[in-house]
């Protein structure tokens, strides 16, 4: 499995930018991207996945600079779900699912153990029942997790995850969150409630205005750091943090 590796990286957009001096993450890490909204957390998941390029400074995976890793490399490397996951075509939800084994394609056919696997990761989140319906007559949270299915197909030894747990009610988010702390790839994903990351996840990156503010395991997540991040009162109750404006 390959660390990825991140120095001086420099972003810029607009009014925006942001700026990583040093990140290391080691395989199966499972790292939470956290801050408020419009910190930089989508975008550096897509600096990772080479979906946008920096001005400066360079991302590496297992030594290798991302920008010398042609697309079929990148896909068994890493796969990304974004924020947003319209599809344009009528495919049903099982098609759109065993997408997720295009990278590992053999002679240009899915084998019928990519098709086992799909099936397996519908069932395990929990749509499998519509794999025959079109992608496009789902609910918003249907469609998400047909999303995580089509993503955790691909199989990567590192997985980047854009807040995949919007729109999905608590069962399912518990049920996703607890798979995810239990796979043995990386894990990089971007969430906003912070009592979740912190009872899934090791290591937090909180972002603010574009800056690495905190780069910390979960015993240093303190009221005091998240006060500062998000500019509110936090206390910590028993077993979760608590927030008042
Ligand atoms: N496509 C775009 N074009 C121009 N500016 C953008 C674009 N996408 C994001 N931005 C801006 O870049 C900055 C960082 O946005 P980013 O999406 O990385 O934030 P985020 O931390 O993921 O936020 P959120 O928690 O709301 O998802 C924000 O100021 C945002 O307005």
């Amino acid at each position: 499995m390959a660390e990825i590796r991140v120095d001086l990286l420099v972003y810029r957009r607009d009014q925006f930018s942001l700026e990583v001096d040093e990140l290391v993450i080691r395989p199966g890490e499972k790292v939470a991207l956290m801050g408020e909204n419009g910190c930089g957390k989508s975008t550096l998941l897509g600096l990772l996945s080479g979906l946008l390029t920096p001005q400066s400074g360079t991302i590496e995976y297992g030594g290798r600079p991302l920008a010398q890793l042609g697309f079929p490399q990148r896909s068994t490397l890493f796969s990304l779900l974004s924020q947003s996951s319209d599809i344009a075509f009528p495919f049903t939800v099982a098609e759109v699912a065993l997408m997720g084994r295009f990278a590992h394609l053999k002679g240009g056919q899915y084998s019928d153990e990519d098709r086992r696997q799909t099936r397996e990761l519908l069932a395990l989140l929990d749509v499998l029942r519509y794999q025959d319906r079109g992608y496009g007559e789902l609910s918003g949270g249907e469609q998400r997790r047909v999303m995580m299915a089509r993503v955790l197909n691909q199989a990567t030894p590192i997985v980047y995850l854009d807040e995949p747990n919007s729109s999905l009610d608590v069962r399912h988010t518990l049920q996703i969150f607890s798979h995810l702390a239990q796979l043995e790839a990386t894990v990089v994903t971007s969430v906003h409630d912070i009592n979740l990351a912190h009872r899934h996840f090791d290591r937090f990156l909180f972002f603010k205005a574009g800056r690495l503010l905190h780069d910390v395991p979960r015993r240093d997540v303190t009221p005091q750091l998240l006060s500062e991040v998000y500019d509110v009162s936090v206390s910590l109750g028993t077993d979760s943090f608590s927030f008042r404006c």
